[in-house]
């Protein structure tokens, strides 16, 4: 207990002469206090909303700015930004939370059960999955709703069957809890982040949301644990094994890999992923969405039918249009659809789906879904402008300020997403596009999230047409943002829905 105490007290002294160094050699450096009058946002958030508004309000004012965030520097917790600590409680110590040995352990084992050949086989539970959402969108046909929570659970069930593949039905008990408690984690981890003293488990006991926190808790843990013991059983059994396509877990619990984590660390990988990936896929695709309802033409691109381009050839004469001028845009998916344009998608067609990905991307700059990420800095730094960034800073990346960067984009605050085209990219700097962050903590889950979001947009284009309401955005530049954990629209995604052509 001595040596502990010992040890306690001499990380706590280093920690806060680091601190107090940074805060004297970054001193010529812009920027205000984090609690200053106006950069807290009302109605609370956490401290996340509060560095966002802050970030967001200074990237203004030059590119490297120093915020001073009172007693949270005093708060050092992991190699990460001490922000992903309030993720911890709930989470438990997955990926995000993780780091140094065991963060790499981990990142060892969850890798190759996220490779591209085992994200081929979940296209057509993607294709499922988003066709369930065209379904529940076109039961409003011609009305105005907001789609984020059926997007929603569009990515929750995708993300279900194809990190955990339950086989556990619809109306499961369990299965509900579990999906309901994930808003719940993220409300908690707003709550807590913003009061570092509730991430103390017997003081946050006290607290009125605590009850909400520990059920959600509970849901998560009950039902992942309940999913790894069915598994493992099912292992055992080799016909039940070859019965299926196997799902993210399956690969893990089989993997050579997988076999350096317990059951406590897949259970907490398994939450890591479930929760984080969905939540990001449903706030993309809902800002897809109504991208494509405000750009029409972008809309276009990916879907027209060919009876709108047919026309009468006369012996002689220009040829006459019988609906309107030629279309002369790609028609991406009516191309790599073919014939057929009800079938479902196979993982072949991905490649082939190149606007479509131009599409999704343009969607990650242009609102910057993960706009904040932030690391503990392990030695001074130096950047090229010469400014010093000295060991024991909380270095915040505001991705915003680099993906509308007019540097690093021609016209950045244009909607376009040709510029992704192999022929525009050409030449860019390899760090102007990094909506999943970059280096050995980049986001696991990226080329999954590009396959789901690809699938989803190609699926959803044949079927149904988005239209901006009346009092809705006329263009992108109006659409009104909250950018947060992830970016969202204020007051959710209101669009008009209708159906293409015949139903499948
Ligand atoms: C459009 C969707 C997504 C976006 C924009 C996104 C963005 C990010 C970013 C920026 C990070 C790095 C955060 C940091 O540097 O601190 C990250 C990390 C992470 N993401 Fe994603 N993500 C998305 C989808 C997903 C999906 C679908 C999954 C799971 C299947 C996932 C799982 C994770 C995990 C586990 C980490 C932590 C990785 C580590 O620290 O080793 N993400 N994500």
């Amino acid at each position: 207990a001595v040596y502990t105490l010992r040890s306690s007290v001499v990380r706590v002294v280093r920690v806060s002469l680091d601190l107090l160094r940074a805060r004297r050699l970054t001193a010529s450096l812009p920027g205000p206090s984090l609690f200053q009058d106006g950069l807290i946002p009302r109605g609370g958030g956490g401290a996340y909303a509060s560095m966002t508004a802050l970030c967001g309000a200074m990237a203004k004012q030059g590119s490297v700015f120093r915020v001073c965030v009172g007693p949270m520097t005093l708060v050092r917790l992991a190699a990460k930004s001490v922000v992903y600590s309030a993720l911890e409680p709930l989470l438990g110590r997955g990926l995000a939370t993780l780091h140094g040995a065991a963060w790499r352990r981990h990142r060892k084992a969850i890798t190759p059960s996220l490779h591209l050949d085992i994200l081929r086989d979940f296209v057509p539970a993607f294709h499922r999955h988003a066709v369930g959402l065209a379904d529940a969108l076109l039961r409003h046909d011609g009305c105005v709703l907001d789609v984020v929570p059926l997007c929603g659970h569009c990515a929750n069930s995708a993300i279900m069957e194809t990190v955990m593949s339950t086989d556990v039905p619809d109306g499961d008990e369990g299965l509900r809890e579990f999906l309901g408690a994930i808003p719940k984690a993220q409300r908690a981890f707003m709550l807590r982040s913003g009061k570092p003293w509730l991430l103390i488990d017997r003081v946050f006991a006290f607290h009125k949301r605590f009850p909400e926190y520990a059920r959600a808790k509970a849901a998560l843990d009950g039902f992942t644990s309940r999913i790894i013991r069915a598994k493992k059983q099912a292992l055992a059994n080799k016909a039940s094994r070859a019965r299926r396509r196997m799902a993210f877990l399956d690969h893990l619990l089989q993997s050579e890999e997988g076999a350096s984590l317990d059951d406590l660390e897949i259970a907490e990988e398994v939450k890591t992923l479930v929760s984080i990936g969905s939540s990001s896929s449903m706030e993309t695709l809902s800002l897809i969405i109504l991208t494509l309802a405000i750009r029409q033409d972008v809309q276009q691109k990916l879907w027209q039918p060919y009876s709108h381009n047919e026309f009468a050839v006369f012996p002689f004469g220009p040829p006459l249009f019988l609906n309107g001028p030629p279309c002369v845009v790609p028609q991406e998916v009516v191309d790599v659809l073919g014939e057929d344009v009800s079938r479902p998608l196979t993982p072949d067609d991905m490649p082939h789906l190149q606007y479509t990905e131009c599409v999704v991307k343009e969607v990650l700059r242009y609102y910057s879904v993960v706009p904040l990420f932030g690391r503990r800095v392990r030695e001074d730094v130096v950047l090229p402008s010469g400014t010093l960034v000295p060991r024991g800073c909380q270095l915040m990346f505001w991705l915003p300020h680099v993906h509308r960067s007019a540097e690093l984009f021609e016209r950045p605050d244009d909607f376009d997403p040709d510029r992704f085209l192999p022929e525009t990219s050409r030449g860019r700097h390899p760090f102007a596009f990094v909506p999943f962050s970059a280096g050995p903590r980049n986001c696991v889950g990226q080329r999954y999230a590009i396959m789901f979001l690809k699938a989803a947009v190609a699926a959803l284009a044949p079927r149904v047409r988005f239209e901006v309401p009346d009092d809705g955005p006329r263009c992108t530049q109006d659409v009104p943002l909250n950018l947060n954990l992830t970016t969202n629209v204020r007051g959710g995604v209101k669009v008009r829905v209708c159906r293409r052509g015949p139903s499948f």
